[in-house]
Formats: structure tokens, sequence, C-alpha cells
């Protein structure tokens, strides 16, 4: 029974709460879409054990990330994200609870992660993408391109050694068996943590769960290993107290030793974290391929952009993006039809939405879905056109609704460099070759992560001077 005050919404059922209601479309959020209709734009939500409200639309969606930011700082405590970060998920940087140490750690990022666009730092995201782009169009030619290929690994470790390059000085080489195996395991991780699990909301069906808990706590070990022998040892080894850091590895190895508040597994979570960024991007990309196969026009007009900048002569590269607004805009339109949810939050505080009481603890979904696709934010919202992000004098514009990145306090951190290499490859690969599906896209609504074997895609190299 609702207390008074607070939000109306479904009646729960015993133990369960309102979670079968979440069975009835491919994504919850689409079901939190059609409850808001019953009860408003924000409504109260049991879901197992957790006290949860849905938030609806854009006016509210800000009051409590924006204006209300403070108070709604935390996260769901679900046993799988501590499993995931050794036992503990204030390690994780998007899982963890608004803190001191939260505020230090996105300092230390800002930095390396949000590379401005006339920083040094942009000239290097660039230099590192451009160079990886070389080795990775090598590796495509080794493939027997007369048949369907699977894209993905070879996409996923050139967005690794993009991410270890820029952040750690160090690249692999694509059949070094770890790099193969780490690549993969950050892989399955961003495909578990993009999925739900009745678990999460009803923590004693955790002994059913025992052995997938297992699972992650053993691939987060195996990750762990890698890094700290593959990359940190040599980075300490070598490391120069007296000269600025040389990468994000530096910053986060000198920050342990001048900030009382940071120890060795923050530094180490850290890093690990940033680098599993590698697999958004992977993933962005593969769904982006998808979208454009099933769009060839689409392909179409990224070549014709991409061979007009580069006049078939060269490879594009970063600073070809502002002449290359439609390559960008098929990127944005991608993350608005894929939808990627915002990570639910927490309310730290008593407090209210729009009047309505929230207790300290309520889970805060932020219905982005309904941002994304909804009927009263965009035209023909279900229809795949780059060109709605495109103004008349054929600039890319953003409605200010439209926040795949989420906004606030704990908005994405990567964000700046998930469109810097998405737009490196995909530019690279679309001028490279015609790309064709080759059977069944498996497509996972509400979500940006394709599962670890996803589908396979026909690449015909295209006539190009390299
Ligand atoms: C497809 C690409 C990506 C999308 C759509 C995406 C989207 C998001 C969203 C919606 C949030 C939640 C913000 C909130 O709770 O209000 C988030 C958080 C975060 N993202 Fe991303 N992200 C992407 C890639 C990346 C990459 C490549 C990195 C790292 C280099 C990254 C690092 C983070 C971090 C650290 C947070 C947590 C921030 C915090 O809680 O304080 N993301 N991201």
């Amino acid at each position: 029974k609702n207390n008074p005050g607070c939000a109306p919404g479904p009646r729960p059922w015993p133990i369960i709460g309102s979670l079968h209601l979440l069975d009835k479309y491919k994504t919850p959020f689409q079901v939190f879409t059609e409850l808001s209709k019953l009860y408003g734009d924000v409504f109260s939500i049991d879901l197992g054990t957790s006290r949860c409200v849905v938030v609806n639309n854009f006016k509210l969606i800000k009051e409590v990330l924006i204006a209300k930011g403070a108070d709604f700082g935390g996260r769901p405590d679900f046993i799988r994200f501590h499993k995931l970060f050794g036992g503990d998920r204030n390690n994780s940087l998007a899982l963890c609870d608004w803190s001191s140490l939260q505020r230090t750690r996105r300092s230390i990022a800002r930095t390396y992660c949000s590379p401005r666009f006339t920083s040094l730092q942009y000239d290097h995201v660039n230099d590192v993408g451009t160079k990886e782009i070389a080795v990775f169009l090598r590796e495509l030619r080794k493939l027997d391109l007369s048949k369907p290929c699977d894209l993905k690994p070879l996409v996923l470790a050139a967005c690794a050694n993009m991410f270890t390059q820029y952040m750690c000085s160090t690249s692999f080489d694509y059949n070094d068996r770890d790099f193969k195996t780490v690549v993969r395991t950050f892989d399955e991780i961003f495909w578990e943590i993009n999925q739900g699990y009745a678990v999460d909301f009803l923590p004693w069906l955790l002994p059913v769960y025992s052995r997938h808990m297992k699972k992650l706590s053993d691939w987060a070990s195996g990750i762990r290993q890698f890094i700290l022998a593959r990359i940190i040892d040599e980075h300490r080894a070598t490391l120069d107290h007296g000269s600025p850091p040389r990468d994000f590895t530096d910053a986060l190895l000198l920050h342990l030793e001048e900030d009382p508040n940071m120890n060795w597994q923050h530094i180490i979570f850290e890093l690990e974290d940033f680098l599993g960024g590698h697999s958004a991007i992977g993933n962005l990309v593969m769904v982006t391929l998808a979208a454009i196969v099933q769009h060839p026009e689409v392909a179409k007009r990224i070549q014709a952009e991409v061979d007009t900048v580069t006049g078939g002569k060269r490879r594009p590269n970063l600073f070809d993006k502002a002449a290359m607004p439609y390559t960008e805009a098929t990127i944005w339109e991608t993350l608005r039809t894929a939808s990627s949810p915002i990570v639910p939050h927490v309310a730290t505080v008593d407090t209210e939405i729009d009047g309505f009481l929230v207790d300290k603890g309520t889970v805060v979904f932020v219905n982005n879905y309904e941002l994304n696709l909804g009927q009263d934010y965009w035209n023909d919202p279900l229809s795949f056109k780059p060109e709605r992000f495109l103004s008349s004098s054929g600039k890319v514009v953003k409605p200010a609704h439209f926040i795949p990145f989420s906004t606030g306090k704990r908005t994405c951190i990567g964000q700046r460099l998930v469109q810097c290499y998405t737009f490196i490859i995909l530019a690279n690969l679309i001028q490279h070759f015609d790309i064709k599906r080759a059977g069944n896209l498996k497509l996972q609504p509400g979500c940006v992560a394709v599962p670890p074997d996803c589908f396979q895609l026909m690449l015909t190299p295209r006539r190009t001077t390299d």
C-alpha cells in the first residue's frame, strides 16, 4: 500500500512486488511508459524488496539529475555489482555511491577521458586512433572476405588497443592469447551489466545464482591479473616522480602518493573501469553497423561524405569530423534508437520529486527510453533517420531532451572518447568496405550491447588508395 504523499503506482504482489509486470514488453522501459499513462509521470513501483520510483518526462528527469542531483547520487545495491568489483561495488566508478572519493576519481579522469577539442590530449586521441586503424585494416585484410565474417572480436581488439595505448602507452598483438581473453571477458561483463536479473531485486534467490556469481568474480580477477602483470608493473618500474605524467596510468600512480584517501585498490579499479569502456564503444560500433546494413542509403551517404572530405586519397581522422556531420549524426541516431538505459540512481536522503515524497534508499529509474523514442519528443520516432540531427545548414544539432550519456553530477565520463573513437572506426570501415548483412541481426531493444557472439557481416573491399 502506498504511503500518503508518495507517488501512486501499481499495487504490489507479496514477495515479488510488481516484478511480473516488467515482462510485458521487450524492455522494462516500455512497461514504464505504459504505467506512466495510468499513474502519471512519476510513479512508485515495488520490485521485489526494492522500493522504486520511475520518472518519465524531461522536466522531472532534470529535477532528479540536475536540480536535486545531490539527493540522488547513490546507486542500487545489487549483489552482481559487488561481485564484479572485488566484493565491493564502491570500487566501481559507475556503480558506487557518491562520495568525496568519487569526486576525486572523476577529477583525475577528466583530463584524460574528456579531452577538449583544442587540447594536446585531443591530438593524442586522434594519433592513437588513426595508428590503430591502420593495424585494424591490416587485420581485416587477412580475413577471407568471400565469406561472412565475425567482425566484433576485431572491432573490440581495435578499441581495446586504442584505450590501452591512450591510457597506458601500450598495445597488444591481436593474436596475443591473454589479450584476446581479456577483451572477450570485458565484453562478457559489458553484456552482463546490460542485463537485468531477478536476483537484483530478490536477493534471497542468491543460492540459485551461486555459479553465475562465481563466474562474475572469476572474470573480474582474470582482468585484474592481466592489468597488473602486463600494464601496471612496467609503469611502476619506469615512473619518473619528477616529470609530468606520461599518461592516465602515471597520473593515477602519482596521485596514489599524494592523496592519503586513495589506496592501491582504488588505482587498479579505476584503471580497470576506464579500460573496460572500450567494450561500450566496440558494441556501439556493432549496433551502428547493424543499423546501417538495414539502411543501405545511410552507408552510401557516409561513403559520399568520406570520399568528398578525403578526396579518396587518405584515411579520415578526428579533424574531419566537423566536415562529416552526416557520419556523426548516424552515431547520434544509433544512440537514440538503441536507447541504452541510464544507470539507476538512489535517493541518499528523504526527498521529493514533483512534490511526491521519496524515501532515502528509493531506487530511481530515469525513463530515457521515453526521451529517446517517445512521440512527444520526435517526429516519426521509430524510423532510423540520421538527418533528424542535421540543421537546415547541415550542422549537427541535438535537442536538449536528448541525453544518451545522462546529465548532472553522475553524467558519463567517457562520452568524448565514445564520440571520437566511434567516429574514427566507423568512418574508416565505411570508407574501405561495402558492408551487408549476412543473416539474422540479433539485437536487444533498449540496449547498446550485442551478445559477445553476435551477428556476422559481409565485407566487400571498395577501391581505395590503400
Ligand atoms: C556507448 C557508449 C556509452 C554510453 C551510451 C554511456 C552512457 C552512460 C550513462 C547513461 C551513464 C549513467 C549516468 C547517470 O547515471 O546519470 C554512464 C556513466 C558512466 N560512464 Fe558511460 N557510456 C558509454 C561509454 C563509456 C566509456 C567509453 C567510458 C569510459 C571511458 C564510460 C565511463 C562512464 C563512467 C565512469 C560512468 C559513471 C559516472 C558516475 O557514476 O559518476 N562510459 N555512461
